[in-house]
C-alpha cells in the first residue's frame, strides 16, 4: 500500500444576497486526480508544513485569498481504487477546515471553473468520493 497523501481543504463559506449560507467551489482540472469533478479548494500538506501553513497557502495559490478565521471541520480517511489495474490506489487524508472569515473575493487562480452554491445546489453536482462525509458533516451542522 502506498503512503497516505494529507491534503488541507478549505470550505469557504459566506453569505448569499438573500442571507443563506453558499460555498465556494472550484472544479479539478480534466487531466488531474478525480479530474472534472467539484471540490473545496486545497492541496498536500508539504513536508516543513502545518495543515494551517498548508490551508493558507493552498487558498492563496488557488483562489487568492488570505484565511483570517478557520476552525477544524472534519478529517476523512479514503481510499480511491484505481480503475486502470495497472495504477495504483490512493490514499488520502483529508484534514478539512470552515474558513468563515477571509480577505479578498475568492476567484479560480488556475484557470479551473469556479462558483458559489448552496448545500441545496451541491446535490446536482458530481463529487469526489471522499466529499461525501463533508457534505454530510454541512449539512448536520448547517441551516442552510
Ligand atoms: N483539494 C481537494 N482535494 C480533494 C478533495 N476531495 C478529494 O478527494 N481530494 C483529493 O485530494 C488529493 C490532493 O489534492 P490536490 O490535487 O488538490 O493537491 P494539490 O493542490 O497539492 O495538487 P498538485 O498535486 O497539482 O500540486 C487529490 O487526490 C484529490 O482527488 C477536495 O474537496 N479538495
Ligand atoms: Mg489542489
Amino acid at each position: 500500500m502506498n503512503k497516505v497523501v494529507h491534503v488541507a481543504v478549505g470550505v469557504i463559506k459566506s453569505e448569499n444576497a438573500e442571507g443563506f449560507p453558499h460555498y465556494f467551489l472550484t472544479k479539478r482540472l480534466e487531466n488531474a486526480h478525480q479530474g472534472g469533478k467539484w471540490e473545496f479548494p486545497g492541496g498536500k500538506v508539504e513536508a516543513d508544513e502545518t495543515v494551517a501553513q498548508a490551508l493558507a497557502r493552498e487558498l492563496k495559490e488557488e483562489v487568492g485569498i488570505d484565511i483570517l478565521s478557520c476552525q477544524a471541520l472534519i478529517k476523512i480517511e479514503h481510499t480511491y481504487l484505481a480503475k486502470d489495474k495497472s495504477k495504483q490506489d490512493k490514499h488520502v487524508c483529508l484534514d478539512v477546515y470552515l474558513v468563515d472569515n477571509f480577505l479578498g473575493e475568492p476567484s479560480a487562480q488556475e484557470g479551473q471553473g469556479e462558483g458559489w452554491f448552496t448545500l441545496k445546489q451541491f446535490d446536482s453536482l458530481e463529487f469526489p468520493e471522499a466529499n461525501k462525509e463533508i457534505i454530510a458533516e454541512l449539512k448536520r451542522s448547517s441551516t442552510g
